[in-house]
Parts: C-alpha cells; sequence; structure tokens
C-alpha cells in the first residue's frame, strides 16, 4: 500500500508549447506505491503533464524529482538509468502489429537485458500471464480485442521490473465491462508489485475506483486546483470547478427549460 514517502516530488513546474502556456506553477508528490490520477477536462494539459514525468517535454520552468533525485537536471547518463525505471503504457496499447504479443513483450528485455532468447521468452510469458493473458504469446495484436492489447500493453511496460508506471488513458475506446476489468488489474498489481502508478484519465467511474489521490488541473486559470482522494474531493472540495467535474455537473445550477 502506499506509503508517506514521495515516489515524485513536482515542485514549480511550468508547461508551455512555445509561448503558449499550458499549466503555472505545478507542485504535488506522488506517494510510493499509490495509485495517482491526473485528471481535469479537455484540453487542460493532463497528457502534456504526463509527457514531462517521463521526460519527453522539457519543463518551461520547474523541477521533476524522483526518489529524491532531480530528473530535470541529470545528466543524460543518469536519465537514461532513470527512465528504465519507468514502464509507460500508451493509448490503445501502442503494440507493434507485426510482432507476437510474446515479441512485443520481449522487446525491451531484448534491448536492455543480456538475457538469452529463450529467458526472454519466459520473462515475456510471464508478464503476460500477471495481466491474464496466459496463453496469447502467440497472438498478434489484431488477433485480441482492444482490451486485451492495453494488458499486453501494460505487461510491455512491466517487462524491465519499473517501479513507476505511467497508463495514459487506460479506459478510452473501452466498453464499461472491459475498462473496469482493467481498472481491476491496476489495483491488483499497485497491490502486488507495490509499483507507483500514474495514470491519465478523465473517466469518472475509474477515477474513483483506481485513484488514492489526484490531481485537478483547471484549464481555465491554467493551475492546479486541489490534489487529494477524489471522493474526499468530490463531497468536500472548497473549490466548485472540482466538484462540478466529479459530480458530472449535477451540482450546477438547473437550466431553464421552456
Ligand atoms: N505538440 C503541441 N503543440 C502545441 N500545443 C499543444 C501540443 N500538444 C498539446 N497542445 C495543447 O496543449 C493543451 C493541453 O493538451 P493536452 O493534450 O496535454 O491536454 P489533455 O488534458 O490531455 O486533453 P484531452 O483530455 O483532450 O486528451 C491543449 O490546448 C492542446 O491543444
Amino acid at each position: 500500500m502506499a506509503s508517506e514517502e514521495p515516489k515524485i516530488r513536482v515542485e514549480h513546474l511550468d508547461m508551455a508549447y512555445g509561448n503558449f502556456v499550458v499549466m503555472n506553477d505545478l507542485n504535488f508528490e506522488v506517494r510510493k506505491g499509490e495509485v495517482f490520477v491526473i485528471m481535469g477536462g479537455s484540453g487542460c494539459g493532463k497528457s502534456t503533464l504526463l509527457k514531462h514525468l517521463i521526460g519527453i517535454i522539457e519543463p518551461a520552468k520547474g523541477e521533476i524529482y524522483y526518489d529524491g533525485e532531480n530528473f530535470t537536471q541529470a545528466d543524460d547518463d543518469v536519465k537514461k538509468k532513470m527512465l528504465q525505471g519507468f514502464g509507460v503504457t500508451y493509448q490503445g496499447g501502442a503494440l507493434w502489429s507485426s510482432m507476437t504479443l510474446a515479441e512485443n513483450v520481449g522487446l525491451p528485455l531484448g534491448e536492455f537485458t543480456t538475457l538469452s532468447q529463450k529467458e526472454i521468452r519466459e520473462v515475456a510469458s510471464y508478464k503476460l500471464s500477471l495481466v491474464g493473458l496466459r496463453g496469447f504469446e502467440d497472438f498478434y495484436p489484431a488477433e485480441i480485442s482492444g482490451g486485451m492489447c492495453k494488458r499486453a500493453g501494460l505487461a510491455r511496460a512491466m517487462a524491465l521490473d519499473p517501479d513507476v508506471l505511467f497508463f495514459d488513458e487506460p479506459s478510452a475506446g473501452l466498453d464499461p465491462i472491459s475498462s473496469r476489468l482493467l481498472d481491476d488489474l491496476i489495483l491488483e498489481l499497485r497491490d502486488s508489485l507495490g509499483a507507483t502508478f500514474v495514470v491519465v484519465t478523465h473517466e469518472l467511474a475509474s477515477i474513483f475506483a483506481i485513484a488514492d489521490r489526484a490531481i485537478f488541473l483547471d484549464a481555465k486559470t491554467r493551475y492546479q486546483l486541489e490534489v487529494d482522494n477524489p471522493l474526499k474531493m468530490r463531497d468536500h472540495s472548497d473549490f466548485e470547478a472540482v466538484r462540478t467535474f466529479l459530480l458530472r455537473g449535477e451540482n450546477a445550477a438547473p437550466v431553464a427549460v421552456g
């Protein structure tokens, strides 16, 4: 379970594309072993924040720390090493269509370890079994469902035993049942692996199901409004925008009809 110790610390982070400012002065911590959700309305900067956390985009200002070590200012070698501790699952799973599931999961192992082909196959099978895909090693992505592709993407993200896993929009494109199964899997992996999850989603059902804590990014003010447990925020937030989002607008004044 989550400890109070921060896995990630973000300090005074400004995010921008050129002159276009996305968010100002983000400050928050992600605790070890928790599921931390990045939430907010469309276009508020959720994916942009994820890209900052995994080093795809450099901050306009501010710093990101992992286990107390400065990721933003780290030199290339140190950064590369830190990156190997991250597992990333992109929307849709982002699997190579010409490779089987075992080959997809084995790809990072071939690149970053000295394991033999046989060992790689064994680790890939094990990772696939962790996400409920035992027996699907030799299937191609086109032969399995969207939900299974996302699970295979998660297995690939876990290939190098990362201690922090990033997941971009796990529910996107999934029916409610598959989405629920994926949520259950995230919680199961949090508990069994003790991994820290950072998840981008705007699906309320998922947010309430998986998030130990969440950050709300406000597109209007371009600041974070709050970091807390989402149920607590829904019922007690001082910010109307946060309550409105988490209540799907049901606290909004009724619109006169007719
Ligand atoms: N490469 C880019 N260049 C310039 N602007 C960008 C770029 N990528 C995103 N933006 C803009 O930055 C803002 C934040 O985008 P981002 O994709 O991070 O939002 P989001 O909260 O993930 O959105 P959604 O929920 O719709 O996926 C948006 O206004 C978007 O148009």
